[in-house]
């Protein structure tokens, strides 16, 4: 078991930065997600934490000793690609048991580290199939499998579930989560996906063109965005963002806008959707058309506005809304987020 520090890392590539003095900890048996848009620097931390690169600047301590310059095979961490990597040859046996006899582990030792991980990934009855006879999701436990074997420090993940389909990628999540608690160890976690980076991490760091915009526990970022980029990245459906005034009034001015009015944009009022309420029939300077209606089972995505602003709100799946007609939008006291338009920052 370890804890990561990660103190002032800085990464450029022909003098472009790909990570801007980054510090984040990694506690003790955390799980950690990194999230980040395409190319916001995760698989390049990911890279400078294995040893595969090395830093311009900063530190990397594992359990308090300074690994910044060690090799891959001093920092004792487990790693899962993407792409899994398994050897096609080999039965899910020895695939997972191939970091083991590599350190040349005696045969009782190897069967007593894989006998311990079949219960929790489930693995018991494929251990003798090769990889081309397992379905994606039981390659993807292998794939596990071989990393959690080792008796690693931290275990690193990138983008572990992002080949299977939506609904293995569900459970998968869910089963990577629970793994992580019964053993207790260091998850680091690098995804694209936001609902997944908040479902399985105890603690979300969202990175954003090199730079860590937040850290902290999802339900936290989700619901207290330090940034407007946060706001944005974090929630699915997606936060909608209006010109607004920064005082009691910002709705009435948000609004008012959308219904052609020439409000002045002090700042960017951002409404989460389950904040977000459309009523039938809406006449006054708040109300706009349904410009968009998803309907996805037990809720709906209902998108109203005019001018270019847009509200989304989350209604009942059978929601009688129709597409064109006038709603009164209104919003929950308290699910109002402002954010300075120039730094994008977020009003006090
Ligand atoms: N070896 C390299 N040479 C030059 N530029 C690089 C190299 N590796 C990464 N970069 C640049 O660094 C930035 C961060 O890349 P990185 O691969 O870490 O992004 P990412 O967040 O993992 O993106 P994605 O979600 O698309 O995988 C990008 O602008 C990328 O082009």
């Amino acid at each position: 078991m370890a804890e990561i520090q990660i103190l002032g890392v800085s990464k450029a590539y022909g003098g472009v930065p790909a990570l801007d003095d980054v510090s984040l900890t990694l506690k003790d048996g955390s799980f950690t997600s990194i999230f980040g848009p395409p190319g916001s620097g995760k698989s390049v931390l990911l890279r400078l934490l294995l040893g595969l690169e090395t830093v311009d600047a900063g530190q990397i301590l594992i359990d308090g000793v300074d690994v910044t310059r060690a090799l891959p095979s001093e920092r004792n961490l487990g790693m899962v690609f993407q792409n899994l990597a398994l050897f096609p040859q080999l039965t899910a046996y020895e695939n997972i048991a191939f970091p083991l006899r590599r350190r040349n582990t005696d045969q009782a030792e190897i069967d007593k580290r894989i006998d311990g991980l079949t219960g929790v990934l489930n693995i018991g009855h494929i251990l003798s199939k090769k990889p081309a006879a397992l379905s994606g999701g039981e390659r993807q436990r292998v794939a596990i499998g071989r990393a959690l074997v080792r008796d690693a420090g931290a275990y690193l993940m990138d983008e572990p579930i992002a080949a299977l389909d939506a609904r293995l990628r569900d459970d998968m999540r869910l089963e990577l989560k629970r793994l992580q608690s019964e053993l207790g160890k260091t998850f680091i976690y690098v995804t694209h996906d936001c609902d997944e980076a908040m479902a399985v991490a105890d603690q979300l760091a969202i990175l954003n063109e090199g730079r860590f915009e937040q850290v902290g526990r999802p339900e936290d970022v989700y619901g207290d965005p330090a940034t407007l980029a946060v706001a944005e990245l974090v929630g699915a459906p997606r936060i909608s963002v209006l010109p607004a005034i920064g005082d009691s009034d910002g709705m009435k001015f948000a609004l008012g806008r959308l219904a052609g009015e020439k409000a002045k944009g002090e700042c960017l009022m951002a409404l989460r959707p389950e904040a977000v309420r459309l009523t039938p029939g809406g006449k006054g300077p708040c109300s706009a058309p349904v410009t968009d209606i998803e309907r996805l089972g037990a809720f709906a995505i209902v998108t109203a506005g005019r001018d270019g602003a847009q509200v989304r709100a989350i209604t009942d799946g059978d929601s009688p809304l129709q597409l064109g007609a006038e709603v009164e939008i209104t919003v929950d006291p308290g699910g109002m987020l402002l954010f300075d338009p120039a730094t994008g920052v977020r009003h006090a």
